[in-house]
């Protein structure tokens, strides 16, 4: 399949069923960073269908308003602001605002991030810091942050990094999978040291999902994703969305510090990144 028409139509996003009850998110204000495309998109649509008032952030404007416009037109409350997440200065003042704008932040999900492929052997020393700098300080800036403010306000919290699966590693991709290694190791640490404030931080790890982001991949490597999960398919941006408003409502009340996998059952069998294996790992 062609991989630009990979990701959910906002038509389907307004319409798409979901388990959760329709109210399930009322009261609720939820942030999401990169939420103007792709896993970050469909986690707003679901969340504000579901009641919440939602946030976005990331780097373009002009994505960030193309991307809510079409949920305000449907009268969901759901608004965005731009914001680097590399950026600590950046991403401190973004929380003194929508503390105040929100009135208070019930869910974080750190969702902003990527990485580009190449082997490990050859990244130079600037794409490797890119990767960590996104991926790994990027994620803690916004966790710290959001923590700080409700533990000064004495509110309780949860946060929702998105990481990938990183169990076997993941040939092409070493700087994300370190950076992963990072957040989910991070967030264990701190769902115990944060438990005291009511704060709670898991962690999903997506394998291959059908979203905007799989642009970025050459359509060759594209075609050869469906071999890493014994399912043999992409999973949709929806199914992620679905784990977030799992973990960010009231039913996941007794769980942090988890990885929760939705990979097609890749993390137990399947080709991993099966694009462009050199010979020396083809069977004989
Ligand atoms: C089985 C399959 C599992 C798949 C699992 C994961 C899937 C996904 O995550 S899909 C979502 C994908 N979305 C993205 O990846 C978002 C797009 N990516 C990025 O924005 C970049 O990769 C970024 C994270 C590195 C952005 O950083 P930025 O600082 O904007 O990058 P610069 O252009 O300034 O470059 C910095 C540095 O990195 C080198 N570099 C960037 N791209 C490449 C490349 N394709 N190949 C090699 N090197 C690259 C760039 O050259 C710079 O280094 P120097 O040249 O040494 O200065
Ligand atoms: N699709 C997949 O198969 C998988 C995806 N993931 C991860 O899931 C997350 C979402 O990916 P997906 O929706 O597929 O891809 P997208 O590329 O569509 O989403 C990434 C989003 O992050 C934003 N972003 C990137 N860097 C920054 C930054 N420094 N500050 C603020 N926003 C930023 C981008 O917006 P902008 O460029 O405008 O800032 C974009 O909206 C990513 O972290 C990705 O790595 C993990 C496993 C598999």
């Amino acid at each position: 399949m062609d991989k630009e028409s990979y990701g959910l139509s906002d038509k389907q996003l307004a319409e798409l069923d979901t388990v959760f009850a329709s109210d399930s998110f009322s009261g609720k204000r939820v942030v999401i960073s990169g939420g103007g495309s792709g896993i970050g998109k469909a986690a707003a649509w679901l969340l504000a269908r579901l009641g919440a008032k939602v946030l976005i952030c990331g780097r373009s404007y002009e994505k960030l308003m193309a991307a809510i416009k079409p949920m305000q037109e449907m009268g969901l409350d759901v608004g965005c602001k731009t914001l680097d997440i590399r950026n600590p200065e950046k991403v401190q003042t973004f929380f003194d605002e929508i503390m105040d704008e929100l009135g208070g932040l019930d869910v974080l999900i750190n969702n902003a991030g990527g990485q580009f492929p190449q082997p490990a052997i050859d990244f130079s020393p600037n794409g490797w810091r890119a990767v960590i700098d996104n991926n790994l300080n990027g994620t803690w800036f916004m966790m710290q942050a959001a923590a700080q403010r409700w533990r000064d306000a004495e509110k309780p919290g949860n946060i929702i990094n998105i990481v990938t699966v990183i169990d076997r590693g993941m040939p092409d991709i070493a700087h994300t999978c370190a950076a992963r290694a990072g957040v989910i190791y991070t967030s264990k640490t701190v769902a115990v040291e944060w438990a005291q404030y009511g704060i709670r931080v898991n962690c999903i790890a997506p394998g291959i999902i059908a979203s905007e982001g799989m642009r970025v991949y050459p359509q060759e490597a594209v075609d050869e994703f469906p071999r890493s999960n014994p399912m043999q398919r992409f999973g949709s941006s929806w199914d992620i969305a679905q784990a977030c408003a799992y973990l960010g409502g009231d039913a996941s009340q007794f769980m942090t510090g988890e990885v929760m996998t939705l990979d097609g059952g890749g993390r137990l069998w399947g080709e991993l990144w099966p694009y462009k294996k050199p010979d020396y790992f083809k069977p004989s």
